[in-house]
């Protein structure tokens, strides 16, 4: 028997038990499944990873080489349809002519874009699930496109393909010339934007850039805070007088979402000053007495001495060895006994293995 079947039945059960779950629970009409809904979340991730071992053996080698070839037409197509800001352009519902779409293009911004191009972008991008044509001559928000609105994924875009794809796309370079570097001022970011400042220093003094770079970095958060969450037990912690220190916390999207989800402790979000000054600005009123922002340079002696916890949520994977040593000296003497550091990164396991489904809480 083909490995399809085993594949198969397993689909067959875990979509049974999601058709039930959503049945009910869901309102009418809802196809999707929210990530993160207890007891199901592990029979999603299943699921997913059974369809994408499926689709592998459906595939030819060719064909699956080819779908990560192609790859980069799928970014040039966003990047197009980011910086024409198509999302915004086009009405959240109902739908627009092209020429009306062109002329609204060529009023707001002063430039000037030629339908036909217009169109075959757009042709493309809906093969990929961006945007729809209604009829013919039209186009309309698809689900995916619609979500490009929302100001934070928009800027989430923006960050993914004009700070770090012309980085990702120097790589190479940074990889060989001379040698790999263990120096934050000389990676594949300083090489693709021609700057000899750590990336988050250059940031500093480009400070719209800084902003969206913070916004969207807390934007893409929300989708993993569950994780976090998951993955310690911070109901233990959860008691007056107990203090997290979020070193490198961002705009403090973690600690504000695991504010939400207990009542005593507290959070001290530390990260550079201009980054502290957004986050305080954005955290919502109610979590106020509950979550301080401090300026703090990491590479500096941490100030907040015999804290509970000490967590750093995607902080070492911006930095070589040299300086993950450096921001973990600069904790020991605020260390009492018993305090946690806790890490939250991505992380390979250690053999390396195929992964259609990318996720897991560990
Ligand atoms: C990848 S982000 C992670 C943010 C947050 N911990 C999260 O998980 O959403 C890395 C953070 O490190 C901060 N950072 C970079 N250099 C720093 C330094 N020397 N001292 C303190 N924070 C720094 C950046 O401003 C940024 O907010």
């Amino acid at each position: 028997m083909s490995e399809l079947h085993p594949l198969a039945w397993s689909v067959y059960d875990i979509a049974d038990q999601i058709d039930r779950f959503k049945e009910s629970t869901y309102p009418e009409n809802q196809h999707w499944i929210k990530e993160g809904d207890e007891g199901l979340e592990k029979a999603r991730l299943t699921l997913l990873g059974d369809l994408e071992a499926m689709k592998r053996q459906l595939q030819s080698p060719e064909e699956a080489l080819s779908d990560i070839m192609y790859f980069p037409a799928d970014l040039a197509s966003l990047l197009i349809i980011h910086d024409l800001n198509l999302p915004q352009l086009i009405p959240p519902s109902g739908s627009i002519s092209y020429d009306d779409l062109v002329m609204s293009h060529n009023t707001q911004t002063g430039t000037c874009v030629e339908e036909d191009p217009l169109r075959r972008i757009i042709s493309y991008a809906i093969t990929k699930g961006i945007f729809r044509e209604p009829e013919r001559g039209r186009v309309a928000h698809s689900e995916l496109s619609l979500l490009l609105r929302d100001s934070g994924l928009f800027e989430l875009l923006g960050v993914s393909l004009q700070e770090l794809l012309p980085a990702l796309l120097r790589l190479p370079d940074a990889f060989t010339s001379p040698r790999e570097s263990i120096e934050p001022n000389e990676t594949a970011y300083n090489i693709a934007h021609g700057t000899d400042l750590p990336m988050y220093r250059f940031l500093q003094q480009h400070p719209e850039r800084a902003k969206r770079f913070g916004r969207a970095m807390s934007h893409g958060r929300h989708v993993d805070n569950h994780f976090l969450q998951q993955s310690f037990a911070w109901a233990k912690y959860d008691s007056p007088g107990m203090t997290i220190v979020d070193v490198g916390g961002g705009h403090g999207n973690a600690a504000a979402f695991l504010a939400s989800s207990t009542k005593h402790m507290r959070f001290i979000v530390q990260d550079l000053d201009h980054i502290v000054a957004a986050g305080k600005a954005m955290l919502p009123a109610e979590l106020r007495s509950r979550v301080d922002f401090t300026a703090h340079d990491f590479f500096d002696e941490q100030p907040v001495k015999g804290a509970d916890v000490y967590l750093l949520a995607r902080i070492m994977l911006n930095w070589s060895e040299k300086y993950c040593l450096k921001i973990l000296r600069a904790l020991v003497p605020a260390l009492k006994v018993g305090a946690k550091i806790l890490f939250y990164e991505h992380v390979f396991d250690a053999t390396a293995e195929y992964r259609g489904n990318h996720k897991e809480k560990w």
